[in-house]
């Protein structure tokens, strides 16, 4: 089995307390990448399960399940999804946007928001994400993860715009980034395996809550910078759970980007129930 595992500090309390020793004695290995890039392992049956952008969900969904009570979303804003812009978000009309090649969910909301909420319509194109150089060639660019923390520091004179505040202001449900499925496969080939991860993917998640994120924190600081307090609001301002109101939110997020013709059909969400 290969877990899939995105190099974001955002989803670091999912996979924080594996027991990463066992899981190798079990023969498992772990990849390392940006959301797209894990997005497309799991595409090509190279990952078999691992925290995805939600829109790679959707797009798989016949073929993916859920494992239950894990995600990364926000109700409001996540502190790490920015459009930085040298307009106005209603002054957009026939800009041009760079959109980071690291992210698949994000860059679907962009989509949503500009059309469906803002009725402005640009020109997208794809980049590697490097905030100067967007800026350079572009009216605004999509940031996220990382890349959009180290980006908002030297923000400056940009107008930032917040991807998971704008949403919620819109919908009042959250916004759902990531969440952790597998391959249907999983279920027939390795089902004991898959149950032990996901089981310890929610005790790692429930200790990180318990210990208010401390250790991750200082863990994150030696290889990030910036300040605890700044850690500590950035995790404490994501949300971590799978409810019956994220479920409503990553529907509607759906169903938008089937409206907006990103998706061709609407996913149905299943979720994996532990014998
Ligand atoms: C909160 C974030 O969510 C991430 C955003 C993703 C996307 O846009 O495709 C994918 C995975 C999430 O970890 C972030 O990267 O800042």
């Amino acid at each position: 089995m290969n877990i899939g595992e995105i190099s974001y500090t955002n989803i670091i309390p999912l996979y924080y307390y594996l027991d990463r020793e066992h899981l190798m004695d079990q023969g498992v290995t772990i990849t390392h990448a940006v959301p797209s890039r894990i997005n497309a392992l799991m595409e090509n049956q190279l990952v078999d399960i691992g925290g995805i952008s939600s829109f790679s969900f959707g797009k798989n969904a016949d073929h993916y399940s859920l494992v239950p009570d894990l995600s990364v979303s926000s109700y409001g804003r996540v502190n790490s999804i920015f459009l930085f812009s040298k307009y106005k978000i209603e002054d957009l009309s026939d800009k041009k946007i760079a959109l980071t090649s690291s992210s698949e969910t994000s860059v679907a909301l962009l989509k949503i928001i500009l059309d469906r909420f803002y009725g402005v319509q640009v020109s997208y194109q794809v980049e590697t994400p490097h905030f100067e150089k967007m800026l350079e060639h572009y009216d605004a660019c999509l940031l996220i993860g990382d890349d959009a923390i180290s980006a908002y520091r030297k923000s400056g004179a940009y107008h930032v715009y917040d991807l998971g505040e704008i949403w919620y202001q819109q919908t009042g449900l959250p916004m759902i980034f990531a969440v952790m499925a597998y391959r249907n496969e999983m279920e027939t080939e390795k089902g004991s395996l898959l149950s032990y991860v996901g089981k310890s993917m929610i005790e790692s998640k429930e200790r990180c809550q318990r210990e208010k994120f401390v250790p991750v924190i200082k863990r994150v600081l030696t290889e990030h910078g910036g300040t605890f307090q700044f850690w500590e609001s950035y995790f404490n301002g994501l949300n971590y759970q799978f409810s019956g109101e994220h479920e409503k939110g990553l529907n509607l997020y759906f169903q938008l980007a089937v409206e907006c013709g990103l998706l061709k059909t609407m996913p149905s969400i299943l979720k994996y129930s532990y014998k």
